[in-house]
């Protein structure tokens, strides 16, 4: 399969309105204003017509991520490779396409039991992005093509999950590390692989070997174009008392300068700039023993 990039999320929530508050007063983002007032909260980061759709529920947390496939011709050939692989879908309809803003879906889940939307013909709406905080801008390449930014997903089966991933949607590794935070010598550590679909952003997913998450997620990231986008959104955060997960730092592997703070569902948003397009032709994937050249000091809660 010929993934192009991770286009939206869908949150499940049983108050919404707190992510129109949070999107808007703390992430910069737009209420997007061609999706209809149907009680979910649709927000908008640049041409295409939103990028997180929180729907109400009676849980909280990330039930989707959306993978945009270049054409029909795309998603035809996945549905045949995911019966061949024995691997259950569920057909979206009209009505699901339509409230999507795309011209055809399907629905799975990976190994580990995180959803997922395969779809393509991904509408631009052009309507203009103004962010009610003023941010110049997130970086998603053209049209939007490089994705919202990244999601890290849990992984209880990590390798199983991996496979998934690579060998049958086709993702990139990028990079690899592996991290023990206690001495226990019988405790062997969570795996960390760093995956790419095809565009230039260093990671779209990565997954994490983490046994109990009861919120789908781990963390989601959003790029600025502007480092002072960072440390301005860093004093909105503190300003709200909003819990800083991780403090500012730049990563080794994908070169970010970035921090990391709770969202209204319980996983982390990491906020971030200047992070590495990578050229993917020929490119070997790394191994990397340290997450961060400075800071990110991350705040464990049951360190
Ligand atoms: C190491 C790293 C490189 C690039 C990234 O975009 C990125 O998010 C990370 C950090 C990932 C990772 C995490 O999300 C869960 C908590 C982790 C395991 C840590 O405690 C250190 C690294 C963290
Ligand atoms: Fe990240």
């Amino acid at each position: 399969m010929d993934v192009r990039s991770l286009a939206y999320v869908v949150i499940e929530s049983t108050d919404p309105q707190q992510w129109l508050e949070y999107g808007s007063n703390i992430l910069g983002l737009m209420v997007a204003p061609t999706m209809p007032e149907d009680g979910n909260v649709y927000l908008k980061m640049d041409t295409r017509p939103y990028r997180f759709a929180i729907v109400k529920s009676d849980q909280n947390r990330l039930a989707r991520c959306g993978w945009e496939l270049a054409d029909e011709a795309g998603l035809t050939a996945a549905k045949a490779e995911l019966k061949a692989a024995g691997v259950a879908f569920e057909e979206g309809s009209e009505a699901d396409a339509k409230a999507r803003r795309v011209r055809g879906l399907i629905r799975l889940q990976d190994p580990s039991g995180n959803g997922l939307e395969l779809f393509w013909g991904g509408e631009l709406d052009y309507a203009k992005f103004i962010s009610p905080k003023g941010i110049s801008g997130f970086e998603t390449g053209f049209n939007g093509d490089m994705g919202f930014g990244h999601a890290v997903l849990p992984a209880a089966k990590l390798g199983e999950t991996h496979d998934f991933y690579k060998d049958l949607l086709g993702f990139g590794d990028s990079d690899y590390m592996h991290f023990k935070f206690s001495p226990d010598p019988a405790d062997p550590g969570q795996g960390l692989h760093f995956m790419h679909v095809n565009n230039p952003r260093h990671h779209s997913l990565a997954l994490y070997e983490d046994p109990a998450n009861p919120v789908g997620c781990v963390h989601l990231m959003l790029e600025v174009t502007d480092v002072d986008e960072v440390g301005y959104c860093l004093d909105r955060v503190e300003a709200a008392e909003i819990p800083v997960v991780s403090t500012l730092g730049r990563h080794t592997n994908d070169n970010m300068l970035s921090f990391y703070m709770a969202t209204p569902t319980g996983f982390a948003m990491e906020f971030g700039t200047d992070g590495l397009q990578m050229d993917w032709e020929g490119f070997t994937p790394t191994v990397t023993s340290l997450p961060s050249l400075w800071g990110h000091k991350f705040n464990m809660p049951d360190a």
